[in-house]
């Protein structure tokens, strides 16, 4: 039967306005149903539930748009290889997915929406199953951490060895789990450039409530074992040799830096401009490192920039606004990276000052809720609801 996106996208649109309500019932239903798949989940769901319902309001709007649906869904099944996704797993969700949007669109229900339902689901997990099964490389690594820097009291420097070779593009980013919370994995950009014998860095600053970052932060020493999902992201090198320009909002400089060290290994000679922001002064924690890049690469200009510090003895302002102040861009190739707000902020300004957004880069997964959440950003973790209690709740309405 071919598909029929008209009515799964009517039909969705009954249950979009009470998601968090369907995303309970769903895993509800799942782990009362499967209740050995609870151990795949972290024992705090709420990041979780929303991740699942924008995952699927995405795949709900895609379904015209095949291309772009198909590499979506191949890159969440080969990232699901790391939580032990097995094809059995898709066939327990689709039917616990099923119950959930006949439940809530009970009013409008029909025949027709279950087959369209039935038929999108079936190829939406074909491709997931598909991509995973097609992947040759690991579906995690283990990595020792060989160094522990803490740079000020809440941002360490980690660097691992991963026990098996991990090939990544400079920009790119893993997804960490630390022994501490089984399951809960969190993104972190790769800090640095291929090297010969093939470590990672990792900035890390740990955010009150933020379960991995405060792990890694302070509970994680040299000799521990992580966890790390495949690479993924698509903020990657340039290709053309345009003078680059680089805004890093504080640990958002870990992709930055990785793709400076790749252009200055290349060989080119671009111009490039580092725009490091932070808050205060004792902020700037890779100062020496970004000093020594600058001497050893002429081309190469760092600029601290402090918000919040009326003392500091520097550039002070915010990001987007000294971006904008400091110098036309039009003719460069801009990188931003950092707290989501500065991002959206520092690209609008971009884009007014005439530079191309072709030519901004920014990694759109940073703003995807149904990716990992990129570090632990401040605000976001807050506390998780206790998984029995909301599992109680959806017993009792069933
Ligand atoms: N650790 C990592 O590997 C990566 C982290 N990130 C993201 O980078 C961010 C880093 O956060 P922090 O180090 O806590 O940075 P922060 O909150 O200390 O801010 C860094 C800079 O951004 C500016 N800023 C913050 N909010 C702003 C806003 N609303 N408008 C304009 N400017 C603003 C500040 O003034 C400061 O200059 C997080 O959102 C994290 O998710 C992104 C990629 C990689």
């Amino acid at each position: 039967m071919p598909l029929n996106p008209r009515l799964v996208k009517e039909s969705f649109s009954a249950v979009e306005p009470v998601a968090a309500k369907a995303a309970g019932y769903f895993y509800g239903r799942l782990f009362t149903h499967c209740p050995h798949l609870r151990g795949m989940f972290p024992p705090g769901m709420e990041v979780q539930r929303d991740r699942l319902f924008t995952a699927l309001t995405r795949v709900v709007w895609m379904l015209d748009s095949p291309e772009g649906l198909e590499s979506y869904l191949a890159q969440l099944g080969r990232d699901h290889r790391k939580y032990g996704v097995s094809p059995d797993h898709y066939r327990a969700v689709g039917s616990a997915l099923l119950a959930t949007i006949r439940h809530f669109a009970a009013e409008i229900w029909t025949d027709e929406i279950e087959a369209a339902w039935t038929e999108a689901y079936a190829m939406a997990a074909q491709i997931m199953i598909d991509a995973a099964a097609g992947e040759t490389t690991p579906a995690w690594w283990l990595a020792e951490v060989i160094d522990h820097e803490p740079r000020t009291r809440d941002i360490s420097v980690l660097t691992l060895r991963p026990s098996e070779r991990m090939d990544f593009v400079p920009g790119q980013y893993v997804t960490v789990q630390t022994a501490r919370w089984p399951r809960v994995w969190r993104r972190f950009s790769i800090a640095n450039a291929p090297r010969l014998d093939g470590t990672l860095r990792l900035h890390v600053r740990a955010v009150p409530g933020g379960w991995v970052s405060t792990a890694l932060v302070r509970h994680t020493r040299i000799g521990d074992q992580l966890l790390l999902g495949p690479p993924v992201g698509t903020m990657t090198p340039p290709e053309s040799d345009r003078d680059l320009l680089c805004v890093a909002g504080g640990t958002g400089l870990a992709p930055l830096k990785a793709v400076i060290e790749h252009v200055i290994a290349s060989g080119d000679r671009p111009n490039i401009h580092l725009l490091f922001g932070v808050r205060r002064a004792s902020d700037l924690y890779d100062m020496p490192d970004l000093v020594r890049m600058e001497a050893a690469f002429p081309w190469l200009r760092v600029v601290p920039v402090v918000s919040d510090d009326p003392g500091y003895d520097g550039m002070r302002g915010r990001l987007p606004d000294v971006v904008e102040r400091f110098h036309s861009w039009a003719d460069h190739e801009a990188y931003v990276c950092g707290p989501p707000a500065m991002v959206d902020e520092t690209v609008r300004r971009l884009q007014l000052s005439g530079v191309p957004l072709a030519r901004i880069h920014r990694d759109p997964m940073q703003s995807d809720p149904t990716a990992e959440p990129h570090g632990e950003e401040r605000g976001l973790t807050g506390t998780a609801r206790d998984v029995d209690g909301f599992l109680a709740g959806f017993e009792s309405k069933t």
